[in-house]
């Protein structure tokens, strides 16, 4: 991965003939202990609204969260979504499609993670469709213990896939990733033809930046780390002042 101190901020790019695909967590919205307190701040909504106007809809957002969720976040917006890392995508015309999977693997993951999260103070589990997350933020000194339970989990049933990411432990089931989430948002109206653009924070954003890397895209970290992406914004207050930038060119 690339050097951390070397990166750019990314070029203003054309809103007319760009496709933007934005994280949400670490880019949309600040990092907080609590994954049900985090928020899309209003100025960030408002530039949300008015790049999805001036790009005529060509604006998704690509997240580990559920599609529920970023409902919620994002209120009163509506977006096309990838949620649970591309396991569940809401489309321009606002049809939703989810992978499938083993509901009663899905169901027995989500009853292990509650019963080891409920012994120890400050663990919390996310169930998600397609997936159970694992948040140790709170206690990050549990960190070692939670990924060798996790571990442990993983090593059961080979469709369960582990995916670290900040200050926690997603236990997904399937494959898909948010690069192929891009990938297919690409073959779509008002996205397919335009220049794909991607900004994530975290390591599940990297299949993200490889994908778009391969379609001579742009890829913006938003923080510090080694990455795939060829541009860095510093941190979500950037990404907001970015999207203005782009606003009025
Ligand atoms: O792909 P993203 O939109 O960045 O979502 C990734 C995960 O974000 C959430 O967890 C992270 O943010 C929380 C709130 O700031 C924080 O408390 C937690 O430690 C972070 O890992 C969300 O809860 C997960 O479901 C997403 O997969």
């Amino acid at each position: 991965m690339t050097n951390q101190t070397v990166l750019p901020a990314p070029p203003v790019l054309s809103p007319t003939g760009t496709a933007f695909f934005l994280d949400l967590d670490g880019t949309l919205a600040e990092i907080v202990a609590d994954p049900l307190e985090a928020r899309v701040a209003p100025e960030t909504l408002e530039a949300l609204a008015r790049l999805q106007e001036a790009t005529q809809g060509a604006l998704a957002v690509v997240s580990g969260r559920s599609l529920v969720q970023l409902e919620t976040m994002l209120h009163p917006l509506h977006l096309p979504l990838a949620g649970v890392h591309g396991f569940e995508r809401r489309e321009s015309d606002g049809y939703v499609r989810r992978a499938e999977v083993d509901s009663d693997l899905l169901a027995d993951l989500v009853t292990d993670v509650v019963d080891f999260t409920s012994r120890q103070r400050g663990l919390l589990t996310e169930a998600k469709s397609g997936s159970v997350a694992l948040h140790y933020r709170k206690r990050p000194e549990l960190e070692t213990t939670c990924r060798a339970f996790a571990a442990t989990l993983a090593n059961r049933d080979r469709r369960i896939r582990l995916m670290p990411g900040k200050m926690v432990i997603e236990l997904t089931l399937g494959s898909l990733t948010k690069g192929d989430a891009i990938a297919e948002f690409m073959t779509l109206r008002p996205f397919a033809g335009r220049v794909p653009l991607f900004i994530g924070d975290d390591v599940t954003d990297e299949a993200g930046f490889d994908v778009v890397n391969s379609m001579l895209g742009v890829s913006v970290k938003v923080g510090p780390g080694l990455t795939h992406a060829n541009y860095r914004l510093e941190g979500v207050r950037d990404v907001t002042r970015y999207i203005q930038m782009v606003l009025k060119s």
